[in-house]
């Protein structure tokens, strides 16, 4: 009997209610407020890292629960977590940034026949100063802004293949061997792993395993290949400039794949302050994205990130250069057509809805619109 309320109490707790409940058991809740209260202060804060295998080999929901409660907590305190074992081999991940590094040596004329030049196709090459991301919804001030401080970086934006309307802008072979369909393979691969996290967030937040399956299966997402150049460090530390301004993402979930340089900060939701988000050899960096949030009733936060300089190398006392950097990200998106409304579980009495329904669309398509020109 009493273990039966345990469990009850603990499933309960897993739920978007859970600060309300007066009891939470031992263990959950030597876990859970070991996060929050590291995260409350900047001296302590840490991006949870969480040991996927477990849940991938897991064979009973309940051995399931236990990552998928650690990943839920880790996007209501952070926003981020970082994802190891995940099951992507390091030569697969390898070799989309050799690939990657590959397309952006080709010569500008060769990549900038391939622009991006539509924010519903969101496919394409991006060159440096094209994009600035902000937080701002405004037309005029995010122009300022990209005028004044572009972000320092170009990039290779790729979709589902098979889209009958928005044709992915492929270079050709003779000129990036093996690039597409290293591409369409990694893209497939990161949707299969982003359908196993969201069964995890599914668990997390007591909704059915299966909840958001038939909404995510369209792979409506982003693959984006990013490349910011070697810059001087001076330029970067100018005001208002970084390597990617602070910005949230748009969609559920962000799988990021980051080399060793550095330099990607994650704000601390409770202090505000910028915190690193240091390279960890073998380990995806996640976060979860405004739809997701959004879809959660910002149970789930969607946490404001950038890239800036990372401690420099010196080459006299006034001059650092920092180095190139590279980065893969893959933005992963609900069905196109899916509507975003609140989730069960996320509202109920004294907690209402906060934002009207919207389709990934429509909502997509006006955040890209906005930070592009
Ligand atoms: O390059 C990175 O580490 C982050 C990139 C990013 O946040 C983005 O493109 O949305
Ligand atoms: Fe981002």
């Amino acid at each position: 009997m009493q273990l039966q309320s345990i469990r009850i109490l603990r499933r309960s707790s897993a739920v978007c209610f859970r600060a309300s409940l007066p009891f939470v058991p031992r263990a959950g809740r030597r876990t859970l407020a070991t996060l929050a209260d590291d995260v409350r202060s900047d001296s302590t804060f840490r991006i949870p890292l969480i040991d996927f295998s477990n849940f991938r080999t897991a064979t009973s929901l309940s051995e399931k629960r236990r990552t998928a409660d650690e990943i839920v907590n880790g996007f209501k305190e952070v926003g981020f977590i970082y994802l190891d074992k995940h099951g992507i081999s390091d030569k697969v991940i390898d070799g989309v940034f050799q690939k990657s590094a590959e397309f952006f040596r080709l010569p500008e004329e060769v990549k900038s026949k391939l622009a991006w030049d539509d924010p519903r196709a969101n496919r394409g090459y991006v060159q440096i100063g094209r994009e600035r991301v902000t937080q701002s919804a405004d037309a005029k001030e995010i122009a300022e802004l990209r005028a004044k401080a572009p972000d320092y970086k170009e990039s290779m934006e790729i979709g589902r293949d098979w889209d009958k309307v928005f044709k992915n802008k492929w270079p050709q072979e003779a000129d990036a061997p093996e690039f597409r369909q290293t591409m369409l393979d990694f893209f497939q691969t990161c949707h299969e792993l982003h359908t196993i996290v969201m069964r995890a967030l599914a668990i997390g937040l007591d909704l059915d395993e299966m909840f958001f399956e038939d909404k995510i299966n369209e792979q409506y997402h982003n693959l984006r290949l990013l490349s910011y150049p070697p810059i001087r460090t001076l330029l970067l530390r100018r005001d208002g400039q970084a390597r990617a301004g602070a910005h949230s993402d748009y969609g559920t979930l962000t799988l990021l794949f980051q080399d060793s340089v550095g330099g990607l900060e994650v704000q601390n939701p409770h202090t505000k302050q910028f915190q690193p988000a240091t390279p960890i050899p073998g380990t995806i960096v996640v976060n979860a994205g405004d739809l997701l949030s959004r879809w959660s009733n910002d149970v789930l936060r969607s946490t404001l990130h950038r890239v800036v300089a990372p401690p420099a190398k010196k080459i006299s006392e006034t001059e650092g250069v920092t180095p190139a950097r590279q980065s893969i990200a893959f933005f992963c998106n609900p069905n196109g057509g899916a509507e975003i409304s609140c989730l069960p579980n996320c509202y109920g009495p004294g907690r209402e809805k906060k934002y009207p329904p919207v389709t990934t669309e429509e909502y997509i398509v006006g955040r890209l619109s906005a930070t592009y020109h």
